[in-house]
């Protein structure tokens, strides 16, 4: 039975004070809280900072990136043993951040997906559309390619335990969340594509939501029943906002 993820993307933002103060206001906040999974992808240099602060913890550890190889002469990468080394389970992948501004393509996104999957860590494989290829009525089919890239070399089995995050490029940041109609939708084609291949393992892959999450919006996008929590950027770098997300993740993992 799959359970709902809330993992908080503080992309390039954070500070040693700032990542001492916020996990701890989150430990507050989310103390006793069950039947939601949570995470943080703090930068890479806090990563070891925040595994401290969050032992004992429900909290899990993330990061934002991984390189595709395990070693060697790769000036200023973090390979995913390095990753394990320090604690982290969940690694976002595919980020368009990533594919736009570092123009990662789907194949060296799925090179990275299958690193994880040999290190023992979860992907949280990133795809979506942009504005201009929502506009033109593409959204199912960049979903698919992006999705393909992975099952295509790796094959459905590779999606076991793992994580999507369906985040349209044009919700990102820019106060103007999917409805969640309009995000229940792709995730139902995103499900049902992987069914294609093999249902047992469509039925239990968690697929966040993400792209302006916050504590207003997130209750009626948890109501979904493709929306499995969700990856939250800007709102995780509030302590209450980022709480009161999970909280509505639970309450809507209890409710149904
Ligand atoms: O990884 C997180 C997403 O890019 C969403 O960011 P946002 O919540 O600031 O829109």
């Amino acid at each position: 039975m799959r359970h709902p993820l809330v993992m908080g993307n503080w992309k390039l933002n954070g500070s040693k004070h700032m990542t001492g103060e916020l996990i701890a206001g989150l430990r507050k906040a989310l103390s006793g809280i069950e039947g939601c999974g949570v995470a943080i992808a703090p930068p890479v240099i806090y990563l070891d900072q925040a595994r401290h602060a969050i032992s004992g913890s429900h909290i899990a550890l993330g990061a934002q990136n991984v390189d595709i190889n395990l070693s060697g002469a790769f000036t200023g990468e973090v390979s995913a043993d390095m990753l394990k080394d320090i604690g982290a389970k969940y690694i976002i992948i595919g980020h368009s951040e990533r594919r736009t501004y570092h123009k990662e393509s789907d194949e060296l996104i799925a090179k990275k997906f299958a690193v994880l999957k040999q290190t023992g860590l979860t992907p949280v494989l990133c795809i979506g559309e942009t504005d201009a290829e929502n506009e033109a009525g593409k959204t199912e089919e960049v979903c698919a390619r992006q999705i393909d890239a992975v099952l295509n070399t790796l094959g459905a089995e590779a999606f076991r335990d793992t994580v999507i995050a369906y985040e349209p490029v044009w919700a990102i940041g820019t106060g103007k969340s999917a409805t969640p109609a309009q995000a229940q939708a792709v995730h139902k084609f995103i499900r049902q594509h992987i069914a294609k291949k093999d249902a047992a393992i469509a039925g239990q892959v968690i697929i966040q939501y993400g792209g302006s999450v916050n504590d207003k919006n997130a209750a009626e996008l948890f109501t979904q029943p493709d929306i499995d929590g969700a990856l939250v950027g800007g709102a995780s770098l509030k302590a209450d906002a980022f709480a009161a997300i999970v909280n509505a993740a639970a309450a809507a993992k209890k409710a149904g």
